[in-house]
């Protein structure tokens, strides 16, 4: 089912590019070196007022580029915008797995058309970080323990052709043991000490999350509005390497 690029794990850290526009985004890469390529995720926000255009720009300056658009509708729907992204040459994109298994399927078969090695990475969002237990249970209706859940929709991803999930620091390692060691964990919600959550539910720190079974992290809002970003971004590197991580 999976291949050996979609095992890649080469790009420990995601920057989540949430800004309105290419204007906002561009300046805040020119604060790195001119030579730093970090990995790059592109969000609905940024996509919506930027284009894809745009995406396949920052592509061909040489960043890896995650575009996390979660798409969800009906499995037709999604294999055309699979399809509609193939050309932009990002590494992953997103889609929930709430979209069932025809969806999943689908957008497999539709990402199958490239080449392996030009084919996007399939990740599928099993429950948001956002969401805690209250919230699934009271207001989305879904009974049980979000952990459950949590195993459950990476079992249905994985079962659907999908590369790897999107899930919190918490459930990465009971996915790699209860699913399969084979799937790719993208792990949002990810916190310094003493940074504020705001948002997010379920967060841990880097060096939690990769304890946890986390291969790659996703960190937002703690290096974009840091004063400086490149240390942040820096220090997170360097508590990799302390766990004796590669990448
Ligand atoms: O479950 C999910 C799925 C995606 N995200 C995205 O990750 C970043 C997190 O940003 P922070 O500023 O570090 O909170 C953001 O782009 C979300 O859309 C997520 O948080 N949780």
């Amino acid at each position: 089912m999976t291949d050996t690029v979609s095992a890649d794990r080469s790009e420990p850290i995601w920057i989540a590019l949430d800004f309105p526009g290419a204007v906002e985004a561009e300046q805040f890469l020119k604060r790195w070196p001119s030579d730093a390529r970090p990995a790059l995720k592109v969000g609905m926000q940024l996509f919506y007022a930027a284009g894809p255009r745009w995406v396949s720009q920052l592509v061909e300056a040489g960043y890896p580029v995650f575009l996390d658009l979660k798409l969800h509708d009906i499995p037709n729907t999604v294999a055309g915008a699979v399809g509609s992204l193939l050309g932009l040459g990002v590494r992953f994109t997103t889609l929930h797995t709430a979209g069932g298994r025809a969806m999943m399927e689908a957008a497999r078969e539709a990402a199958d058309r490239v080449p392996a090695e030009n084919r996007p990475r399939l990740l599928a969002v099993t429950q948001l970080t956002s969401t805690d237990q209250a919230c699934m249970n009271e207001e989305i209706g879904i009974p049980g323990t979000v952990r459950d859940s949590v195993i459950k929709l990476a079992g249905l991803a994985y079962r659907s052709g999908m590369d790897g999930v999107v899930c919190s620091g918490e459930e990465a390692g009971w996915i790699k043991t209860e699913v399969s060691g084979d799937l790719v964990t993208m792990v949002p919600g990810i916190r310094l000490k003493g940074d504020d959550a705001g948002d997010q539910r379920r967060v841990l720190t880097p060096q939690q999350a990769w304890q946890s079974g986390a291969d790659h992290l996703v960190v937002g809002r703690s290096i974009t509005r840091a004063e400086d970003p490149y240390a942040v971004y820096q220090l997170i590197r360097e508590q990799r390497h302390k766990q004796g991580r590669e990448g």
